[in-house]
């Protein structure tokens, strides 16, 4: 009797058969064989694991389209098409990966001299101790500044007066209003001490802000005697050249 019922109950082993001639039968179930570990032993996931540290997943779409109903259910395959799902790396099953990230300065940013920073840009925009609109004499020597203006506050960099720029070797630009500028006129300023650039139409003589570009003298000089807009949009668009030049300005570009 013993016997029937642990053989209807899947219960089997040495102790199962013999219970019929023991008082109290003992139960043994048999290991669990069925159970499946995930991901299955012979699944593609478990093939590729040792092979990278870092997981990629990728999520390929199914090779034919779904079918409707009544074509699927041809009596071939009653199980759906799944999209082929790779996963690589003994990291499938790893911690996320940090969010702390090493931020490093977008690359063509260069590190400006003391002193020539936006915010002492500015300063000097705002100081009205200089005029931004004639030549920046590169040759004048900071000493030189100094001696011509002792005792100001504003930072070496700034004290470059007209009356400094008078007694320097290259004498002012001499811009008393603005001007309609051509091309040609505009070609002839193209050093770094007397360098003129247009942009959106606007001819601005940005040699005192060139020591002050964020991306260096280098990448402003690529502009130098030119329209220099497409150069600029695409260097950085979001840029308000209108405010950081405002008081460069010398004219309005026109045709030759
Ligand atoms: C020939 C024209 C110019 C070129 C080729 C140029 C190029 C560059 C480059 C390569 C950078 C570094 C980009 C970066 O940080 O990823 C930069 C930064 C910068 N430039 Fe220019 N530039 C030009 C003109 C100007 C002008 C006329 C101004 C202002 C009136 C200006 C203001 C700036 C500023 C503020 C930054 C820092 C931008 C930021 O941090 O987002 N640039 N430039």
């Amino acid at each position: 009797m013993f016997s029937s019922i642990t053989h209807a109950l899947g219960l089997s082993g040495p102790s199962a058969a013999s219970s019929s001639s023991s008082a109290t039968p003992s139960i043994v179930a048999e290991p669990d064989t069925t159970s499946v570990a995930f991901p299955a032993a012979n699944s593609q996931q478990r093939a590729r694991q040792p092979a990278a540290a870092t997981p990629s997943f990728a999520v390929s779409p199914p090779d034919a389209p779904i079918a409707d109903d009544e074509d699927a259910d041809n009596g071939d395959d009653d199980e759906p098409t799944l999209p082929d799902i790779q996963v690589s790396g003994a990291g499938a099953l790893a911690p996320p990966t940090t969010t702390k990230k090493v931020v490093k300065a977008p690359k063509g940013r260069v590190r400006v001299e003391k002193g020539f920073s936006q915010l002492d840009w500015a300063r000097l925009n705002r100081s009205g101790e200089v005029d931004l609109r004639v030549r920046f004499a590169r040759s004048c020597t900071r000493r030189r500044v100094k001696q011509l203006s002792p005792g100001r506050s504003l930072p070496v960099s700034v004290l470059l007066t007209d009356d400094a720029l008078t007694l320097c070797s290259h004498p002012q630009g001499g811009v008393t209003e603005l001007r309609r500028i051509t091309p040609a006129e505009m070609a002839q300023h193209n050093t770094r001490d007397d360098c003129w650039q247009a942009y959106g139409g606007k001819v601005y003589n940005v040699g005192p802000f060139l020591k002050f570009h964020p991306g260096g003298v280098g990448e402003m000089m690529r502009g130098a005697g030119k329209d220099a807009t497409q150069l600029f949009m695409l260097a950085h668009a979001w840029v308000n050249y209108d405010t950081l030049l405002e008081n460069c300005l010398v004219g309005f570009l026109v045709r030759d």
